[in-house]
């Protein structure tokens, strides 16, 4: 069986996405055509905005929006602004949301945006109207209950309001429930800005329970201090947990003692490399210039929370931790995996560890669609729960399969309920 998407489009990060997914076929002794099925996008737009910048000048940024696979029901995932991003890696985000929103219980397909820009070059004007351009260009293929889009890596919760604001207007009617993650004055939910960090939290600590009886005093190190990074962080620290260091691309902030990550939450407005030179100034930690540190930090848990091939065959031997946690999408390669497996360090897979942001938008649209709000604690509280039953479910499948990876049980869960989607749908 050929795993590789046989197109003209691909990455590494795609390939070991149609690697894992193979793989996850075989292990569960399903059909090939199964594969055939997964193996490329159901729907790709690409769209070209054009911007008129500050200077007058009108500049096209070229974007996409992929729409992977919607078995199980709409499509759903985020959109990213990143200036390197690909279409072949936003088909393999796609695809790994199919993944994603399939073990985690919900009732969406996958799907992935993006646009090739680097958003801290633009002003906020020039900001707003590439979000609201961008909007524009996908809404013949979204709606709230054909594709719903959220934040990823460069996109945020103001974005997602202009967004929703663009394609309400386009529909002639407020439409909340066509973006998550919006802010909680236009019918968003305050938990969703920290519920990815959260939910990799409670899984850091579900998973340190199982294999040292608690998270209690156990050092963490986390990449990344965005959305994700900073919020893991900041819940590993309320959850008892002792982070000694993170980073961002401008270097990492160290403290042997632990770092007092509650400064997060009072420095909400600091952006990633502010974060970690406000701990550097504030909080007395070491400054190591160079972000790659992060990895031979030596520490119980390491986060990658920041992008993905961050731990590769070339760099793995630097990792001292004794469990990696996947807050990113796709942060270690299949052969860093094996080598990690190798020296006995169990790798929690980001379709199961980062779960939490899409789970949280999934109970923002159930508020969306019924216009009916709860309260941010008993929002909190069903995420958790969630959670910690996914956790338990993925652990319980690995325990009973020693020769596979928790990576392994995770795709294997997740393919099995799309197979029989597809399966009743007879679409195979
Ligand atoms: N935002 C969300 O709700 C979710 C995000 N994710 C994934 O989590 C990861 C991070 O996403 P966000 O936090 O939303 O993005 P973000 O844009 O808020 O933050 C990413 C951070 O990583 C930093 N970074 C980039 N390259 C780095 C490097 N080589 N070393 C250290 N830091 C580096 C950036 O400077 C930035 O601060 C991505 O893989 C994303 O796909 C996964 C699930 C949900
Ligand atoms: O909240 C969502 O809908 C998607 C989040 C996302 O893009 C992800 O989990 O990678």
């Amino acid at each position: 069986m050929a795993y590789t998407s046989g197109a003209y489009i691909t990455s590494a990060f795609l390939e070991n996405t149609l690697y894992t997914i193979k793989r996850g076929i075989e292990l569960a002794g399903l059909p090939v055509e199964f594969y055939e099925a997964l193996a490329r996008p159901k729907r790709i737009l690409i769209v070209s905005i054009p911007v008129r910048l500050d200077n007058g000048k009108i500049q096209y940024f070229e974007g996409y929006r992929v729409q992977h696979c919607d078995a199980l029901g709409p499509f759903k995932g985020g959109i990213r602004f990143h200036p390197e991003v690909t279409l072949a890696d936003d088909i393999a985000l796609a695809m790994l949301m199919t993944l994603k929103n399939s073990l985690a219980g919900l009732p969406y397909g996958g799907a992935k945006g993006a646009v090739r820009v680097d958003p801290k070059k633009l002003s906020a004007r020039e900001l707003e109207e590439l979000s609201r351009g961008y909007a524009r260009a996908i809404a013949p293929l979204i709606g709230d209950v054909v594709d719903i889009p959220a934040p990823d890596v460069g996109t945020n919760a103001q974005i997602m309001a202009w967004m929703t604001d663009e394609y309400s207007k386009i529909k002639g009617h407020n439409t909340p429930g066509v973006f998550t993650s919006k802010p909680p004055e236009l019918w968003g939910n305050p938990v969703r800005e920290y519920a990815t960090g959260l939910g990799v939290a409670v899984t850091t600590r579900e998973m340190a329970k199982r294999l040292w009886g608690g998270i209690e005093g156990k050092t963490v190190a986390v990449q990344g201090m965005g959305n994700v990074g900073r919020w893991t962080a900041y819940w590993i620290g309320k959850l008892g947990g002792r982070v000694v260091a993170v980073s961002d691309i401008n270097g990492v902030a160290y403290k042997k003692d632990g770092l007092d990550t509650s400064l997060i939450a009072e420095n909400r407005s600091l952006s990633g490399p502010s974060l970690v030179e406000m701990f550097v100034s504030k909080n007395g930690a070491e400054h190591i210039k160079n972000p790659d540190a992060i990895f031979s930090i030596d520490v119980d848990v390491l986060i990658p929370a920041a992008i993905e091939n961050v731990i590769r065959g070339d760099n793995v031997g630097l990792v001292k931790a004794r469990l990696v946690v996947e807050g990113a999408n796709g942060p270690t390669t299949p052969e860093a995996e094996r080598e990690l497996y190798k020296r006995g360090v169990v790798v929690v897979p980001d379709i199961l560890a980062n779960a939490g942001g899409v789970v949280m938008s999934y109970l923002e649209w159930v508020e969306n669609l019924q216009w009916y709000f709860w309260d941010e604690e008993e929002t909190r509280k069903r995420l958790e729960a969630i959670m910690v039953n996914n956790v338990a479910k993925v652990y319980n499948r690995w325990q009973k399969e020693k020769e596979w990876t928790m990576r392994d049980a995770a795709i294997v869960t997740a393919l099995e309920r799309i197979y029989k989607a597809m399966k009743t749908r007879g679409w195979i």
